[in-house]
Order: structure tokens, then C-alpha cells, then sequence
């Protein structure tokens, strides 16, 4: 016999209402009425996306384009372009809205074309991942696509959208490049962007860092 009690779950968070405070066309504020996890109810400001499908994972999806052509180096494909909430500049990877009916990986490759002019393959694809949980529900697929740069219709392509700029950045100097974007002029970055970098410059430059190897 154990001397152990199984814990009561007497208090497994969940949501009791959802009240509508306002309604854009894009975006609504609801107050959301809940028990935290001691049993308490509570209320949280939620920000949620008018414009999510019903049979679909996630609202959007963010895309790392990987442009590979003979004789360069691999660079990501990068926007940079004005975004009115932040009243700056930002760079971001290729981002959108699934549109209804679309797959997550349709709507990446759809929206790589749009911001980019470029052609890819999708290559992975991540499961519905929080933004922003403190503030919205919001959720996007990331989507890794390989680029054929030496393929003719990804030779200087031409992109539809007059306010995006397509930024291409070596992926063994993203972080470095990152940094001097932001030296150089008031832009914003991504938090999903800088933290990929990091990433990288990890794997590249220390991949196998033990503490007795370090100078
Ligand atoms: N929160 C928003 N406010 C707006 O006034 N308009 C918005 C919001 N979110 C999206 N949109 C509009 C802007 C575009 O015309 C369409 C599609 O956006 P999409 O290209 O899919 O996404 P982003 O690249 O992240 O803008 O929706």
C-alpha cells in the first residue's frame, strides 16, 4: 500500500465565459472569466483574431525561406516593411493569414510568392505555436521552405507588394547581419527572427561548447 494520496483535481484551470468588449474588423477584445489553477475565478483581457477559420490549426503561418543557389552562400529570405502597430519598420520572416480552405503549407508557399516573388518546396512544417499567450490566443505553423535559386523562376523574381522589401541575409552571418541592420537604421525585429539567429550562431560557431573547452 502507497502513503501517497493521489492529489484531488479539484482545481484544473479552465475557462468559464467569454464576453465580447469590442469588435474591430480584424481583432476583438473579450473579457475571459476563468478558474486559475488554486480554484480561483478570475478574469483575463484576451485579444483574439476575427478572422481565424473554423477547420484550420492555427490563424497564420511564419515562413524560413532558405534561398540556395550554386555558388553563394544559403541566405534567408527576409521582409521588412512598415507595421502601424509598432509605428516602425520591423524584419520578419514572410508571414500571413491561412486563408479558408487552405492547408498550412499552401498558404506558406501562397505568401512566400506574394511578399517575395519566390518559388519554394516546404520542406517541415512546426504544429500550431503561441505568439503571444499573455495577450491573444493568436497561433501560426512555421513553415521551412527550400528555395531553388538557380531555377529560372527564382532568378531575380518580382514580388506584388509595392511595401515590402525582400531583405536576403547569409545564414552562417544572420545574427552578425541582424546587428547591423540594427546599427544602421530604426527597425524593429521579430522576436521568432533574433531568436533563430541565435540559434544558429550557436550551432555554427558552438556546437560542441563544454565548460573544461572554454578560453
Ligand atoms: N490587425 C489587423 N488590422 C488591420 O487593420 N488589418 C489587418 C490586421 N491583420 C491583418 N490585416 C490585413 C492586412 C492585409 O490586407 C490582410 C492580410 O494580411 P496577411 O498578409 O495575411 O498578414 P500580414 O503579412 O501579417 O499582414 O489582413
Amino acid at each position: 500500500m502507497s502513503n501517497h494520496e493521489e492529489p484531488k483535481d479539484t482545481a484544473a484551470p479552465h475557462i468559464v465565459k467569454e464576453e465580447l468588449i469590442a469588435a474591430g474588423k480584424w481583432v476583438k477584445l473579450e473579457k475571459t472569466t476563468y478558474v486559475d489553477p488554486a480554484g480561483n475565478t478570475r478574469t483575463w483581457e484576451t485579444v483574439k483574431r476575427t478572422t481565424r477559420r473554423a477547420h484550420t490549426e492555427a490563424d497564420g503561418v511564419g515562413i524560413i525561406a532558405l534561398l540556395k543557389r550554386t555558388l553563394h552562400k544559403d541566405c534567408v529570405v527576409m521582409v521588412k516593411q512598415f507595421r502601424p502597430p509598432l509605428g516602425c519598420y520591423t524584419l520578419e520572416f514572410p508571414a500571413g493569414l491561412i486563408d479558408e480552405g487552405e492547408t498550412a503549407e499552401a498558404a506558406a508557399l501562397r505568401e512566400l510568392k506574394e511578399e517575395t516573388g519566390y518559388t519554394g518546396e516546404v520542406v517541415g512544417v512546426t504544429p500550431a505555436t503561441c505568439l503571444d499567450p499573455g495577450l491573444s490566443n493568436c497561433t501560426i505553423q512555421t513553415i521551412l521552405v527550400n528555395i531553388n535559386g538557380d531555377d529560372v523562376e527564382n532568378i531575380n523574381p518580382t514580388q506584388k507588394l509595392e511595401f515590402v522589401e525582400v531583405i536576403l541575409l547569409p545564414l552562417d552571418e544572420f545574427q552578425t547581419k541582424i546587428d547591423d541592420l540594427l546599427q544602421k537604421e530604426k527597425i524593429m525585429v521579430d522576436a521568432r527572427v533574433y531568436i533563430f539567429a541565435m540559434g544558429m550562431a550557436q550551432a555554427f560557431f558552438k556546437p560542441r561548447e563544454l565548460p573544461v573547452l572554454k578560453q
